[in-house]
């Protein structure tokens, strides 16, 4: 198992959903977040103005799949989400130890 962690930008959202949603049937946990990257903030647009200040607002996304979906769900991510220009985001993929259902107590892939 693996998490995917993807920081994209705000207004990606609907069309990285949309994307996922095709490929299967996974939880998705999401939350607003902050940050900046290599540019620092600086020279990047949020919603038709320049802004000043370092952290950009965000939207990172967090989903657990099983190894063979990876890919699929990488894919999905970055095409989905990309404009082509600075600040579109980051994915980061992460090894995952276990997983439980709570209510069946479920683990493993089973439990995603
Ligand atoms: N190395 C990192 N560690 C943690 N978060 C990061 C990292 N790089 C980027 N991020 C997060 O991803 C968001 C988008 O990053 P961004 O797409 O600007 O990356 P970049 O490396 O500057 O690429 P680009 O040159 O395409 O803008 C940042 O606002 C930050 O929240
Ligand atoms: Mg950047």
């Amino acid at each position: 198992m693996k998490k995917i962690e993807a920081i994209i930008k705000p207004f990606k959202l609907d069309e990285v959903k949309e994307a996922l949603t095709e490929l299967g049937n996974f939880g998705i946990t999401i939350s607003e977040v902050k940050g900046f990257g290599r540019q620092k903030g600086h020279t990047e647009l949020y919603r038709g103005a320049e802004y000043v200040i370092d952290f950009l607002p965000k939207i990172k996304m967090e989903i657990v799949v099983e190894d063979e979906m990876v890919e699929k769900v990488v894919k999905a991510i970055s095409e989905s989400a990309r404009t082509g220009k600075v600040g579109d985001g980051k994915i980061f993929i992460i090894p995952v130890e276990d997983a439980v259902r709570i209510r069946t107590e479920e683990r493993g892939n089973a439990a995603l």
